[in-house]
């Protein structure tokens, strides 16, 4: 038990909360990562230091007066944890009840300090504390979502859980008499302090885990119209491969907007961008969920429909293309006509990559073009001869 005397676990604890505070403020401040999040964990782990003072900052001060600040620091810190895991969950409306819980709390603690009720003042940080905790397992439980990796969503709700059950626990304390001895209230801070780094670290790993999935994305897409980019074409193109050579087919529809530099040079670059956005609305319209969609470069699109044969994919093809036609673009208030000239190719099988069905509907895509454009030509479903 001597690694739990009040000394050493005030030391832990403040070189803890410390490092963790310089750690998230370091994330804030220099690498912009999740900044209110992160400002609001520095702020945090600060009332952590400040809660368990203990003879410092306190001195002199009555009992009384120590455990209203001890109790206040308390729950702002775990306020400012809830907050912190709501913004990191993206879960922006319905802080109301935090503020409210606080709120009351506080005017709690304020009240029985002027009315010199020092044993009520625990129990009142405690109720609020345990509200909080649960508020927040349930932000987590709801806020994760699917996207969440299991293991971080348990990582996330469990310090909280644990946090509710010692807010009860403390609240069972007074039917036993009240008084609590040094070792339980050296064993309770050390649960604090773990809980106190459970939640910090859980929430850095969501932040990790966002930042990577952010990155994957930032590798995939093309950033203007949020369709994969070409290595992700390549990619799926390549995996719908392997598909096909164990008998599942997919096509390719690959499709140039005709004209497009005109729209550029005519109608400025912004129409020109428009005129993409307005091209992937429209062919994402007609395309079912399972099918991809990515941009070759410039004005070429290519849609990946898999389970698809190539005389399914040629009337995909002739759907988008009609609907491009039939809805033109409107440009500030000018109706800029679109048209798009198509290549289908469907997978073959013992191609040796992917690439080359790409490959094959770009051949008729300058097959299209070279026929007057706006219209889609179609690859032979086999190689023949
Ligand atoms: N606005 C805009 N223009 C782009 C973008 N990427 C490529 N372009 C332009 O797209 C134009 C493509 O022109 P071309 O390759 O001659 O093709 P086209 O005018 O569509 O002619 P055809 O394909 O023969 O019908 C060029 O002017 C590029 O600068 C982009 O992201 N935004």
């Amino acid at each position: 038990m001597d690694l739990l005397d009040a000394p050493t676990l005030l030391l832990v604890n403040a070189v803890f909360n410390g490092f963790a505070a310089a750690g998230w403020a370091l994330l804030a401040g220099v690498f912009r990562m999740a900044p209110r999040a992160s400002w609001l964990m520095v702020g945090a782990h600060l009332f952590r230091i400040l809660q368990t003072t203990d003879a410092g900052l306190t001195a002199g001060w009555s009992s009384l007066a120590v455990v209203a600040f001890e109790q206040s620091c308390a729950l702002a810190a775990v306020c400012l944890l809830a907050l912190a895991l709501r913004r990191m969950l993206r879960l922006g409306r319905g802080r109301r009840h935090i503020a409210l819980i606080t709120g009351a709390g506080f005017l709690g603690i304020v009240l029985l300090f002027a009315l010199q009720q020092r044993a009520g003042i625990p129990l009142v940080a405690a109720v609020a504390i345990t509200l909080l905790a649960l508020g927040g397992a349930r932000d987590v439980i709801s806020g994760a979502g699917p996207g969440l990796a299991r293991w971080i969503t348990m990582l996330l709700v469990l310090p909280y859980l644990v946090l509710a059950g010692l807010g009860i626990v403390r609240l069972a304390m007074p039917a036993q008499g009240g008084a609590v001895s040094a070792g339980v209230s050296a064993g309770v801070g050390a649960l604090w302090l773990l809980l106190t780094m459970a939640i910090s670290v859980s929430l850095m790993a969501l932040l990790v885990w966002r930042l990577v999935g952010r990155v994957e994305h930032l590798t995939l897409r093309d950033p203007m119209t949020d369709t994969l980019n070409r290595r992700a074409i390549a990619d799926e193109v390549q995996l719908l491969q392997a598909r096909r050579e164990r008998g599942h087919d997919f096509a390719l529809v690959l499709l140039d907007i005709d004209h497009f530099k005109r729209i550029n040079d005519e109608l400025g670059h912004a129409a020109g961008d428009a005129a993409l956005l307005h091209v992937v609305r429209i062919v994402r319209g007609c395309l079912r969920e399972a099918d991809r969609l990515g941009r070759l470069g410039g004005e070429e699109f290519c849609a990946l429909l898999p389970y698809t044969t190539t005389e399914a994919a040629a009337q995909v093809a002739e759907r988008i293309r009609a609907t491009l036609q039939a809805q033109p673009l409107v440009w500030r208030g000018q109706r800029v006509e679109l048209t798009a000239s198509f290549g289908v190719a469907g997978g073959r099988a013992n191609d040796p990559a992917g690439e080359v069905s790409l490959a094959r509907a770009d051949e008729q895509v300058y097959r299209a073009k070279g026929e007057g454009r706006n219209r889609v030509c179609v690859a032979p479903a086999e190689a023949f001869g």
